[in-house]
């Protein structure tokens, strides 16, 4: 089935935001994390920029493929603000085409394609040198939809027990479910 932007999506153009402080891909409680911001585009699309520091080198001067995969997985991911659901990666599959230096800043765009019952399919691409240059990563993915229960159920009590007594983080849940 074709993908349905939920009518109270960000606005084209809007900042989606962290969806969790703590998050390595978005949140701003992660010294080393990604930072990722990520911006609604039009219909189930997004783009977003993440800059290679340091912290992110497998070899020297070179982002680590894995944490290459975790931009393309956060940028994915933030789509799902766009469908108003909560869902996880099932499966990430990656192509990584060049290297990217540390201190370039990874251009991605994400669209989810189809969805298909809990099944949400999208597809993201990362270029670098600016958001009309190569492309150096790409990824195909498939989310599946969950209830908050799933990260009560399987998540530590510790950040659990903080999240839900944080209205701000309750909220961003909330935000993500078309039926709170
Ligand atoms: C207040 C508290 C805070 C709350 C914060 C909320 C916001 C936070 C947002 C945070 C976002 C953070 C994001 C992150 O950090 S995501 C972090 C990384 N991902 C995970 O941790 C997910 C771990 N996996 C699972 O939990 C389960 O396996 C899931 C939930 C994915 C499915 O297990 P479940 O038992 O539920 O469903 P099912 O097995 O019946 O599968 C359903 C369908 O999917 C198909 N399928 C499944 N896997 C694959 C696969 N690999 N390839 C191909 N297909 C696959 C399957 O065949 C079936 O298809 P069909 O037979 O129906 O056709």
């Amino acid at each position: 089935m074709e993908p349905v932007r939920h009518p109270d999506a960000p606005a084209p153009g809007e900042l989606l935001g962290a969806h969790y402080d703590g998050c390595f891909g978005c949140g701003g409680g992660q010294p080393h994390g990604l930072r990722l911001a990520a911006r609604a585009g039009e219909g189930v699309s997004l783009t977003a920029e993440f800059t290679v520091r340091p912290a992110h080198q497998g070899a020297p001067g070179l982002a680590h493929g894995g944490v290459l995969a975790a931009a393309l997985d956060e940028a994915l991911g933030s789509l799902n603000w766009l469908l108003g659901t909560i869902a996880v990666t099932g499966r990430l599959e990656t192509d990584f085409i060049s290297p990217v230096p540390v201190g370039a800043t990874l251009h991605l765009e994400a669209e989810v394609t189809a969805v298909a019952g809990r099944k949400i399919y999208s597809t993201a691409t990362g270029r670098i040198g600016g958001p009309d240059g190569p492309v150096a990563v790409r990824a195909e993915a498939l989310f599946v939809e969950v209830k908050v229960d799933h990260f009560i159920d399987h998540g530590r009590e510790e950040e659990i027990r903080a999240a839900m007594n944080d209205p701000v983080q309750v909220r961003r849940a909330r935000a993500f479910e078309v039926n709170p």
